[in-house]
């Protein structure tokens, strides 16, 4: 964390001790984050570890779970989810720019619109809509909210491969363009080694690994940096894989 002038830190989020439960069951056992202002954190864990109790915590949307502990989040913050949660009743452009405010809401929605490469359907159904343009609406209505914080919650878990190959370029455009700070939540370890600055993996209940990554960008899945950064989270996630054994 970088500090800035006067002494203050430029950390966006900030939680201390971040406890969560379920009936009695802890879920979030004393979880301690930062996230600076830009910076593009990744979360893995394995499937019930509690990455997304650890999300909706983040995004205040966990006000009926009991817990405790220091929490520090921007007002300003918007979520995605897996699905676009657009309302079908609602024209695209409608949904983009749903409660948002100021005489140049229409204009700074199509703008967004035009950032997400969906310029000229403003005017479209969401379910006119496929899986990854609607996912690109709900890009565009976070961050026409111009957002210090994106809170993502495996939003490209429902895509096919190929439409989430796409959608990493765009969110990498996206981030670079806006600087929110970003906290991806996804089971994809190949995703997180290629989009974050730092990847959290959590795990029984607090953050087991905090790994930075300092591969240039674009990178790409060949670069044996790569390879070795998705091993070290691969083992960290509890995946032992045997090499292959060589048959001649
Ligand atoms: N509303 C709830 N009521 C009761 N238990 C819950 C609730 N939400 C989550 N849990 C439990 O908390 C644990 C963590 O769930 P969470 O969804 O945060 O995990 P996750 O890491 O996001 O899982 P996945 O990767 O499978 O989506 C799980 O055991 C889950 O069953």
């Amino acid at each position: 964390m970088a500090p800035v002038a006067g002494g203050l830190s430029e950390s966006v989020v900030r939680t201390k001790d971040l406890r969560r439960g379920f009936d009695g069951r802890a879920v979030l056992r004393g979880v301690d984050i930062e996230i600076a202002r830009g910076e593009f954190i990744a979360l893995l864990g394995r499937s019930g570890s509690g990455k997304s109790t650890l999300l909706r915590a983040l995004a205040e949307l966990d006000y009926d779970v009991p817990g405790s502990g220091e929490l520090d989040v921007p007002a300003n913050r918007s979520v995605v989810f897996q699905d676009s949660r657009l309302l079908p009743w609602a024209r695209v452009l409608d949904n983009v720019i749903l409660g948002l405010g100021g005489p140049n809401a229409r204009e700074r929605g199509k703008i967004a619109l035009a950032e997400v490469g969906l310029a000229g359907r403003e005017k479209a159904w969401p379910k006119e809509l496929s899986g990854g343009e609607q996912q690109r609406v709900a890009l565009a209505r976070s961050l026409v909210r111009e957002p210090e914080l994106l809170l993502a919650d495996e939003p490209f878990g429902a895509l096919d491969a190929l439409t989430r190959i796409k959608m990493h370029v765009l969110l990498q455009e996206l981030c670079e363009r806006h600087r929110p700070a970003v906290l991806l939540v996804t089971h994809d370890v190949d995703e997180a080694v290629l989009l974050a600055d730092r990847v959290l993996v959590l795990d029984e209940g607090s953050i087991a690994l905090d790994l930075r990554i300092e591969l240039n960008r674009p990178r790409t899945h060949r670069d044996p940096e790569f390879i070795e950064l998705r091993e070290i989270l691969l083992t960290s996630l509890g995946v032992d894989r045997e090499p292959v054994a060589a048959t001649a």
